[in-house]
């Protein structure tokens, strides 16, 4: 029996990473979970836009010639392709000076878009997507039209409000946070921080949602499934860079969470042997196989933490 093949949309930003000397790296969360995604041979959507412009094309090129369909990524005359310019510090952490008013802030609501979510198993997206208006009220009625929706809190500065936070919360089925943007969160939401038990208890309470994702960097990823916890170490890796480490931990979780037969064990694993994989090489989106990656995960047995 052939298995199935699962489908994840990603909503939102598709762009070029600047590093310092020029060098470009196409990244964007969304678009780093859905390179994850396809790698781990899920189908995959990217919903999107791009400029009608060089960058723009070859953007729209490389992931063509990865096989990733492009049918979503809309082209516009009207504003730019984005870029960002990234920068990794001494502790090989990222941060981005993320450009306004580019192309992915203007995504328009397609029939097309609704309907390749209907028969769709996750939605994934993020808070940067909504900081304009037009990406924000396509991307809420998307949330509507997808009952799996996957919500990578992802904070970058300053592009987040909380007013429309709360609001994506409200609509979300599975929430990752890294450890300040939950502390952040639930002190916008004048909850006093005791723990991560507590705090994760408030947020499935309070909006409803019943899987929670922490990731806790190097003392590893915390997911919550209704009330049972599971707490995973990370895999000891010599550090390329960080970019888009959790974007290829949120796509390895997918890969098996859409599996509606994976173990919450088989589901960290994957997670987690993947983001470790990926911190291992230089950019958000590195050239590998299956098979490479299926090499590492084999080298690196691992087994739950008590939590
Ligand atoms: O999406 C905003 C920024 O975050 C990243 O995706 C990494 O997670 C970068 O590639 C991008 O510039």
């Amino acid at each position: 029996m052939q298995e199935k093949k699962y489908k994840a949309v990603c909503f939102g930003e598709v762009l070029w990473d600047i590093f310092p000397g020029e060098q470009r790296r196409i990244g964007g969360a969304p678009f780093n979970v859905a390179y994850h995604l396809f790698k781990m041979g899920l189908d995959v959507e990217m919903i999107s836009s791009v400029g009608d412009d060089e960058l723009g094309h070859e953007l729209l090129q490389k992931i063509n010639n990865w096989k990733i369909p492009t049918d979503h990524i809309q082209v516009t005359e009207e504003h730019p392709t984005s870029t960002v310019i990234a920068s990794v510090d001494e502790n090989n952490d990222a941060h981005y000076d993320i450009v306004e008013n580019v192309a992915w802030d203007f995504i328009e609501t397609t029939p097309e878009n609704q309907k390749v979510l209907s028969n769709a198993d996750a939605l994934v997206f993020g808070t940067l997507a909504a900081r304009n208006e037009k990406s924000k009220s396509t991307l809420f009625q998307l949330l509507e039209v997808s009952s799996y929706n996957v919500f990578d809190i992802n904070l970058r500065e300053p592009y987040y409000d909380i007013r429309i936070i709360n609001e994506l919360l409200h609509k979300t089925q599975l929430a990752k946070f890294n450890k300040a943007e939950l502390r952040m969160v639930l002190d916008f939401f004048k909850k006093e921080y005791k723990d991560e038990k507590d705090s994760i208890r408030y947020l499935q309470d309070q909006f409803g949602i019943r899987e929670i994702i922490v990731s806790k960097g190097s003392k590893g990823a915390l997911y919550a499934h209704e009330d049972q916890f599971y707490l995973y170490p990370t895999i000891p890796v010599e550090v390329k860079d960080t970019v888009g480490s959790g974007d290829s931990f949120l796509a390895g979780f997918l890969s098996k969470r859409l599996q509606k037969e994976a173990s919450a064990h088989e589901i960290m694993a994957q997670a987690v042997s993947l983001g470790a994989f990926i911190t291992s090489q230089e950019g958000a989106c590195p050239e590998y196989t299956q098979e490479d990656f299926f090499t590492f995960k084999g080298k690196h047995e691992l087994s739950a933490l008590s939590f």
